[in-house]
């Protein structure tokens, strides 16, 4: 199979969706690797690398695009790359449909096979998409540390409180990865840390977890509400998988936070649990609602391209490969495979993403 790499043309994005060391292992399983020159700098992966490993280097996207039978990115698609979609197009990357309703409209229109990392679900676990919510989490620390500060518009706390100086009160909304990896760095900087999760079961596990050193409480909307009126800092980290964020953070709640407080929503990209929340940019990341911060960057790996591209390149080759090598046929016999196909002939084949837009859902098994 021909498989493609373009360079990622969403602002800020430095990742790619290919190392050296993937495109070797899809020419050693017999595949032909074609590759947008310059894609990997970005990551620290220069053109020669790619060479050395196989790749195919050309010097523009759309001959990638125009060329492959399967293109792996990072992050969805943008508008002037619609042009490139086409019936069987197999498209291996984040997608976030059910925050996205123009794209998804361009997949199922074009008939394009949308393999979506966020929804590959594996023995209960979301292998593509953990690597970059343990990113994220502990960006959302460092990212919320600094929007607390003055100059950011914060309210000018220092997470770790000095000796004699209350500590400040972090409060996350969501204890799966995101969450976990957040409470970790919270913790280590000494901050007051509250988890909120709808899973009592994930609840007693945080406690075995971390045990004295956070505090876990079981989410509603009132103990959300009465959280959010003492938090410094709030993080965003809930997840239905595929589906669109449910809006915990109701807007009401801002007028009765401390003014200068911060939301720091990562959930963002699934539309945000927040009912305030826009998506932002890494070059203008934060705006205020109601006297509160508000940063929602939609890919917060991007800013740490190196470490992002290395994890989620780890994560991905192996599910890329069995998509590279087996049939369709084969993959919708696969229900790990089936979890991540969002869309296929036309249709939306993920449950989640039909519900967001009141559009008709087909089992994938139907369309076989
Ligand atoms: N902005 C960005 O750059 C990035 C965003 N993300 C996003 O972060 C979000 C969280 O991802 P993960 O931590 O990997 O998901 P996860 O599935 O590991 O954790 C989500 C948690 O939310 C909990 N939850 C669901 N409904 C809830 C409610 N009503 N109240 C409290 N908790 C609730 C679940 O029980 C679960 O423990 C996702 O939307 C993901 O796409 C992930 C990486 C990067
Ligand atoms: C998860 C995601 O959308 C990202 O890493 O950008």
């Amino acid at each position: 199979m021909k498989i493609g790499c373009v360079k990622e043309i969403k602002k800020h994005e430095y990742r790619v969706g290919l190392t050296p060391a993937s495109v070797q292992a899809y020419v050693q399983a017999g595949h032909e690797v074609y590759f947008e020159k310059g894609a990997g700098v970005g990551s620290g992966f220069m053109d020669d690398a790619y060479q050395e490993a196989g790749a195919i280097v050309v010097d523009q996207a759309s001959t990638v695009w125009e060329t492959v039978d399967m293109m792996t990115k990072v992050k969805e698609p943008l508008a002037s790359e619609y042009k490139y979609f086409r019936e069987g197009l197999i498209l291996y990357t984040y997608l976030h449909l059910a925050a996205n309703e123009e794209l998804t409209d361009e997949l199922t229109k074009k008939k394009v096979t949308g393999f979506a990392y966020e929804t590959l679900m594996d023995a209960g676990e979301l292998p593509l998409l953990k690597p970059m919510s343990e990113v994220a989490g502990r960006l959302a620390l460092q990212e919320g540390a600094k929007s607390l500060e003055v100059h950011s518009g914060g309210r000018g706390v220092l997470l770790s409180g000095v000796p004699g100086v209350q500590k400040g009160k972090v409060v996350i909304i969501g204890g799966g990865v995101v969450g976990t990896h957040a409470a970790k760095v919270a913790v280590g900087l000494g901050a007051d840390v509250i988890i909120l999760d709808k899973s009592i079961r994930r609840l007693a596990q945080l406690d075995d977890i971390f045990g004295n050193s956070i505090q876990t409480l079981y989410s509603t909307d009132h103990e959300i509400e009465e959280q959010c009126k003492q938090a410094d800092l709030v993080i965003g980290a809930v997840l239905i998988p595929g589906a669109a964020a449910p809006k915990l953070i109701k807007k009401s709640y801002l007028a009765n936070m401390q003014p200068g407080s911060v939301i720091v929503d990562v959930a963002v990209d699934q539309g945000g649990c927040a009912e305030s929340t826009k998506a932002t940019y890494h070059d203008d990341p934060t705006y205020v609602v109601d006297g509160v911060v508000h940063y929602c960057v939609g890919n917060m790996p991007g800013a740490v391209p190196r470490t992002s591209t290395i994890a989620l390149t780890n994560a991905t080759l192996a599910y890329g490969l069995k998509i590279a090598s087996a049939s369709m046929e084969e993959l919708i016999h696969d229900p790990v495979m089936v979890s991540a196909i969002n869309t296929y002939k036309g249709h939306i084949t993920f449950e989640g993403v039909a519900t967001a837009f009141d559009k008709p859902y087909k089992d994938i098994k139907d369309l076989i």
